[in-house]
């Protein structure tokens, strides 16, 4: 039997790959406060899921089966103990203020007949303006101020590359970078603990998503079979890496090595996947900015189990031909060779790929510039629109989950 999970390569044929059609969190954002909740701009969501449903509807025409992370959370939570108990947590983690809106809250989530429409809620968040109750006048006092939340929405569930990561047969849960994605990761939980596709399968955990420094699955690059790449980033703290290192050489997962590229800390380049994705076994979708030389620590087991930590300075090509054993990678330019073209594109994802096979990637088409240089390379492209989508900052490879790949 295929594990639920196995994820050895960037590239090897896709075979299953979860995705979340945005819902009805992108309603709940509002101008005022983007920026905690991470995005640019307010996308309109039935052209979101136009595009969203285009972008499924392509990995199903190549054969990839598409699972909805929507759905498995639904189906995860059917025996009704285990549907109480993530209520209890969903409450617990939603920073609500009062403990009579909690008991109000809770009995309007019990009431919830269909466990489906119960986590669609969980994800959409709770307006004050949607409890009937809060008009009355005795309840005024549980009303703080006037921030519009009774639960904030999670409009990020649709990058469903971060929360977690596949890595090998296991999964990272992540401890996420800022508090509004912070909720997504319970998703995870349930679904590896409790659907019947992972629930007898003993999924390796290689993280917890109450652990005290962050990681996020933008991060997480599995090479090869023995390489990972991580991105220390605005995103990921060194410490977090180090941690997983260790996880993945107690468990045995398999991979030898991991190497850690310090990419700054800036939002533009929030995760290593922002700059930096594989296309085929020698070619690489990278941002001119992560071209000069480049700190990267590498970490592996040593024969006595310890951790071997050697930091190397060196440019991104020369680092990928020693560890991947290529005689020379090719790495194409985001925004060809027009300085404006890559920092526009970049910002719109250009570098965000998604391979489907190797050599052959879903990108934006709204990247011209960089769509020629990949094709110029011989990389086959299949285009989606995301006019709307890119407004959340991540492309393909944010907006996708493998959980099956065919080795290579
Ligand atoms: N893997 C990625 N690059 N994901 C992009 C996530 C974008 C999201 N708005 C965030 O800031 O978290």
């Amino acid at each position: 039997m295929t594990q639920p999970i196995n994820v050895f390569s960037e590239i090897g044929k896709l075979k299953t790959v979860l995705l979340h059609r945005p819902g009805k969190e992108l309603e709940n954002l509002m101008p005022d406060y983007l920026d905690d909740l991470l995005f640019d701009d307010i996308p309109y969501l039935p052209q979101a899921q136009k595009e969203h449903d285009a972008f499924a509807d392509l990995l199903r025409k190549k054969g990839v089966e598409v699972v909805y992370l929507e759905d498995l959370a639904a189906e995860a939570i059917s025996e009704p103990d285990v549907r109480s108990s993530f209520i209890k947590d969903y409450l617990e983690e939603a920073n609500i203020k009062g403990t009579g809106l909690t008991r109000m809250i809770q009995a309007k989530l019990d009431a919830i007949r269909t466990n489906r429409e119960l986590i669609d809620v969980t994800m959409a968040g709770i307006p004050k303006s949607d409890l009937e109750e809060l008009k009355s006048k005795s309840l005024t006092d549980m009303i703080e101020s006037d921030y519009p939340f009774a639960i904030d929405p999670m409009p990020n569930l649709y990058f469903t590359r971060d929360p977690f990561a596949t890595l090998g047969t296991g999964v990272s849960i992540n401890k996420m970078y800022s508090v509004t994605r912070r909720r997504e990761t319970l998703y995870a939980k349930y679904i590896f603990t409790y659907h019947p596709r992972f629930k007898d399968s003993n999924i390796p955990m290689l993280y917890d998503r109450h652990d005290s420094t962050r990681i996020e699955g933008g991060d997480e690059l599995v090479l090869s079979k023995d390489l990972l790449a991580l991105g220390m980033s605005q995103r990921t703290d060194v410490a977090s890496i180090e941690k997983l290192a260790k996880n993945i050489f107690e468990q045995k997962i398999g991979f030898k090595r991991l190497l850690a590229f310090d990419i700054g800390s800036k939002r533009k380049f929030m995760h290593l996947d922002t700059v930096f994705t594989m296309l085929d076994y020698d070619k690489f979708s990278i941002h001119p900015e992560i071209e000069g030389d480049l700190t990267v620590y590498s970490i592996s087991e040593t024969v006595d189990g310890k951790i071997e930590i050697i930091k190397e300075c060196d440019s991104l090509e020369a680092i990928l031909n020693k560890y991947l054993e290529i005689d020379t990678v090719k790495l194409i330019r985001c925004g060809g060779n027009d300085p404006m073209a890559a920092a526009r594109e970049q910002w719109n994802d250009g570098s965000n790929t998604l391979a489907i096979a190797p050599g052959e990637v879903i990108v934006y088409d709204r990247n011209p510039v960089t769509n020629k240089a990949l094709e110029e390379a011989g990389v086959t492209l299949n285009y989606i629109a995301g006019s709307e989508l890119v407004r959340g900052r991540g492309g393909p490879r944010c907006m996708s989950m493998p959980l099956v790949r065919e080795d290579i």
